[in-house]
């Protein structure tokens, strides 16, 4: 049984459901380095507000002295003292502003790294079952809506809550009962504002995560791997069809967002004006009453109140506000959280790569995928000798692919185990097999830039000779000068510039760069003309010299000279032994060689269950 987090997280891999709570004391650990920072900001702050405070009872010095007493140097001292307060208020928010977003920055780039560097970590079954839109939408939108919270909406709550206290105090100074009644009335249109807003929240959450489904379907559909599905299964008006009921369903949810939004403004602008009006009212009725509340204080009052009450709007549009970037936190936290499948052992052992022998060996080996029950592979015991050549032949989806993973560790035996010159691969780390182990596979991924810096991947501190060496050895070199720019000629998306041929040399030549003492390559099951076929084939031959390979197996003439052939079906070894002795014996390898063309060696469907 998975932890519920796991569970959850392959949920939203599908779906989006949303995640775990976070607790707030988690969220608040990530600000523990920048404490003195948030010390200052706050501080500025409360400067702010206590000086903004400062103005309204100018005004009532203006109104109730300077101007009936017609005293000029009062009212010019007032007029300076009120333009002062605008300028230091204003200082003090750009200061503010610009401390607060650079510890936001920081935040989000130690964020963004860590949650990177966890996916790197990721094993390649995490990947297999998740989403690539999925990933590349919480590392771009959620760390980014994050860092809105913690620049804007913190900030924000820090400012409106000194405001609001600072007023309420003037408010009390400036006249009790107009200030009892002003606070006794907020309640109503707190409430108010507090229920449009929920509604706003539903709708938003909503909005956001159709947003994510139709960016997430752009991104699966107009890859090239996507349009190239498209266009051969002729899906491409279900595709639309798709795109377009989601589309459609996003107009609407903007819609009721926009609506949503206009009403809280009607309600606040209604707000605006009845309070005033109310606070005039009370006023004349209490003069009614003996009162004697003069005009300037009334004037300062009603000025105040404006202050009371946007942030006090605004401290409640906050709280939805942090309520949704708690869940951002939450969903990048849940990334964070997740377990390490395959990860460094506690402690590694020690592993003299130089007194290397290069046996591979699989000792007894279950595997089933993350999440089937089925048995990939079943009881594989198998032993590639130092520098030997194990070849892998069968049916597809009879094992062989998975059990070069296993070799590489990028998944681990359900039971059994991969041992190199009889060290467990969990023992070592990652760093240490991934130097032991080259794969080269059909797959070969290129980067969006140069051939040159798609090389030196596999080795960053190569030289350009070594780079083009290794070039040679994979009988690429001549084409890749035969380019305009040679080895700087940018390569496409994905590499799809490059034929399959001669991308697995390009895979070749990174291997020859790695250098490393064992390798797992994949035959191209793809035909090849006979150029490329033979340029490829010595290109591997060329490898393999000297190094214990496992190899999936699609020519006749690799399986011929292994030192060692296994006949996988269903995960089971069927049979193995040499060419020879397998011809001999006259089972499943020698209906295969019967079954199979001159030159390619596949398992027809037919003779799959014999
Ligand atoms: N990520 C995965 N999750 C679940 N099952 C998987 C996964 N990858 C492969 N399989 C299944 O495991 C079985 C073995 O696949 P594998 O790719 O190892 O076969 P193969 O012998 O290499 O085939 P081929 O010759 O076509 O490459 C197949 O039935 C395949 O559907």
């Amino acid at each position: 049984m998975k932890p519920d987090h796991i569970r959850d997280f392959e949920n939203s891999a599908v779906e989006t459901t949303p995640a775990d709570p976070v607790s707030p004391r988690r969220v608040l650990e990530l600000f523990t380095p920048y404490r003195t920072q948030i010390a200052i900001v706050t501080a500025v702050i409360t400067l702010s507000a206590i000086v903004a405070l400062g103005s309204p009872l100018l005004l009532r010095e203006m109104l109730d002295k300077a101007i009936p007493d017609k005293d000029l140097g009062l009212v010019s001292i007032l007029a300076i003292g009120m333009i002062a307060i605008a300028v230091i208020t204003s200082c003090l928010g750009v200061v503010q502003t610009w401390m607060s977003n650079s510890i936001g920055q920081k935040l989000m780039h130690q964020l963004r790294v860590r949650v990177y560097t966890h996916l790197q970590n990721q094993s390649l079954g995490f990947f297999a079952r998740t989403r690539t839109g999925e990933v590349q939408s919480r590392i771009a939108n959620d760390i980014g809506g994050m860092q809105s919270v913690v620049t804007n909406t913190a900030t924000s709550i820090a400012q409106n809550a000194t405001t609001v206290a600072a007023t309420i105090v003037a408010l009390f100074l400036l006249d009790w009962r107009l200030a009892i009644f002003s606070l006794a009335i907020l309640p109503v249109f707190i409430r108010i504002a507090r229920k449009i807003g929920n509604e706003r929240r539903k709708i938003s959450g909503k909005r956001q995560k159709l947003l994510s489904d139709l960016s997430v379907q752009v991104e699966e559909s107009l890859s090239v791997s996507g349009i190239l599905l498209g266009k051969t299964t002729g899906a491409k008006s279900a595709l639309t069809d798709r795109f377009a009921e989601r589309s459609a369903e996003v107009a609407d949810v903007e819609l009721r967002a926009m609506m949503a939004g206009k009403w809280r403004m009607a309600s606040m602008s209604i707000t605006f004006a009845a309070m005033p009006a109310l606070v005039y009212w009370f006023a004349g009725f209490t003069l009614d009453h003996g009162n004697t509340i003069t005009v300037g204080t009334l004037v300062a009052f009603t000025t105040l109140q404006t202050q009371l009450f946007r942030p006090t709007m605004m401290l409640l549009n906050t709280g939805v506000e942090v309520q949704s970037s708690m869940a951002l936190f939450s969903r990048v936290f849940e990334y964070l959280d997740l377990p390490i499948d395959i990860a460094d052992p506690e402690k590694s052992k020690e592993f003299d790569v130089s007194a290397l022998s290069g046996e591979l060996r699989f000792d007894h080996v279950d595997f089933s995928y993350p999440g089937t029950e089925r048995k990939t592979l079943d009881n594989i015991d198998l032993t590639v000798p130092a520098g030997g050549t194990l070849a892998l032949v069968g049916s597809t989806g009879s094992g062989k692919t998975t059990l070069g993973y296993l070799a590489a560790r990028l998944y681990d035996p359900t039971a059994g185990s991969v041992r190199i010159d009889d060290v467990d691969l969990r023992d070592l780390d990652l760093a240490t097999v991934s130097d032991l182990v080259g794969v080269v596979s059909q797959e070969t991924y290129l980067f969006h830039t140069t051939i040159r810096e798609n090389l030196r991947f596999a080795k960053p501190d190569a030289t350009d000779e070594e780079i083009e060496q290794a070039a040679r050895i994979a009988q690429i070199h001549e084409f890749i000068s035969g380019l305009d720019d040679g080895y700087d000629t940018m390569v496409g998306e994905r590499g799809y510039r490059f034929s399959g041929g001669e991308k697995q040399r390009i895979a070749i030549a990174r291997t020859v760069l790695r250098n490393p003492p064992i390798l797992v390559l994949d035959e191209a099951t793809s035909a090849l003309d006979n150029r490329t076929e033979r340029a490829l084939q010595d290109a591997l031959d060329e490898l393999m010299v000297g190094r214990t390979t496992l190899v999936v197996a699609h020519r006749l003439s690799t399986v011929r000279d292994a030192d060692l052939i296994a006949v996988l079906d269903q995960g089971v070894v069927v049979e193995k032994g040499t060419h020879d002795q397998l011809v001999q014996q006259g089972g499943r390898y020698a209906q295969l060689l019967a079954a199979s063309s001159s030159e390619a060696l596949e398992l027809p469907t037919e003779l799959q269950s014999v």
